[in-house]
């Protein structure tokens, strides 16, 4: 049985654009610092990471609900870093046949292109996009339709057994959330020259790709000002949330509704399904012997996030 080491974090490109008080952004950074410490005490010999993309790395063209990359490039947006992620080309295979032998629709990409969604969690954790093989597993959390919390529970338990059976001390990552609705479009309501950028924006020019950031940049900053139209965030629902996985209440978290979640949260707390997924599969790589703990939660309307920080050790 492997060793695991559960950490999900919240991410967000505001970090250093937009920033609340001093003493916020320290406290966040205190904590990251634990976490990043306690993964480096772990040493993991892989990573598996649950995170979602913001139409950077997928798009409408061919919109997956879950992909696994088996090589993946981080684009570098806002301040991450651009470059390869070390991915284990062979354990990734493998981890993909097991899913999808578990009836889990799992698409697979050769060629994955991943965002801040994922490149943040694993710089802040690790120190770099390379210091540990990384698997990257995508859960599409903007682009409805979208899975169910059961949906997102089952493929982390299909993924947590693989880990299991892994033989190596593996750290599962959970990225997003929890309540935020920054301006990430909907096809719904785009007009044609949104809706191109939806279906075949991929690769945008460094311009375009500045102008979207000026614009959620600004989104923050009304947000914060309180002059934004953007969902509020909800630290209420945020803390009802890591209290069925810190209580590990399947049938609580099973029970979720996509139309609730985005009346009660906001269109981009689904994001919240890449932690679900990374507890589910704590839970099934330890047969359940696990404990999970709250680490941080302050809603921070700089950031456009309910931040929040949840770690599970094996017990
Ligand atoms: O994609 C963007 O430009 C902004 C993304 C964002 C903003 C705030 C919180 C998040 O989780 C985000 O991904
Ligand atoms: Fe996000």
């Amino acid at each position: 049985m492997s060793a695991v080491l559960l950490q999900c974090l919240s991410h967000t490109p505001l970090k250093g654009y937009v920033d609340p008080q001093p003493e916020v952004v320290e406290e966040v950074a205190r904590m990251v610092a634990a976490q990043r410490a306690e993964v480096e005490a772990f040493d993991p010999e892989l990573i598996v990471l649950f995170a979602p993309d913001h139409y950077n790395g997928f798009f409408l063209d061919t919109m997956p609900q879950f992909c696994i990359g088996t090589a993946a490039t981080s684009v570098g947006d806002y301040m991450t870093s651009a470059g390869p992620l070390p991915v284990p080309r062979e354990i990734a295979e493998a981890c993909a046949e097991h899913v999808v032998a578990a009836d889990i629709d799992l698409a697979i990409s050769y060629r994955m292109l991943v965002d801040h969604g994922f490149a943040q969690p694993i710089e802040e954790l690790t120190g770099s996009l390379d210091r540990y093989p990384v698997i990257p597993i995508f859960i599409n959390s903007v682009a409805p339709p979208l899975v169910s919390f059961r949906r997102a529970r089952q493929l982390g338990e299909a993924v947590g057994e693989f880990i299991r059976g892994l033989g190596k001390r593996t750290l599962i990552l959970g990225s997003g959330g929890l309540s935020h609705n920054p301006p990430v479009p909907q096809m719904a309501t785009a007009t044609a020259e949104v809706a191109e950028r939806l279906i075949a924006g991929r690769n945008p020019g460094p311009e375009a790709r500045d102008a979207r950031q000026q614009r959620t940049i600004a989104a923050a900053t009304s947000f914060a000002a309180g002059t934004s139209p953007l969902h509020p965030l909800n630290p209420a629902w945020d803390e009802a949330f890591m209290d069925n996985l810190v209580r590990q209440d399947w049938t609580a978290l099973d029970a979720y509704g996509n139309a609730a979640i985005t009346e009660a949260a906001g269109a981009s707390a689904h994001e919240v399904k890449t932690w679900v997924a990374a507890n589910a599969a704590m839970n099934a790589a330890t047969g359940g012997h696990y404990r999970a703990e709250a680490r941080y939660y302050k809603a921070i309307p700089e950031w456009i996030a309910g931040f929040a920080a949840l770690t599970g050790v094996a017990v």
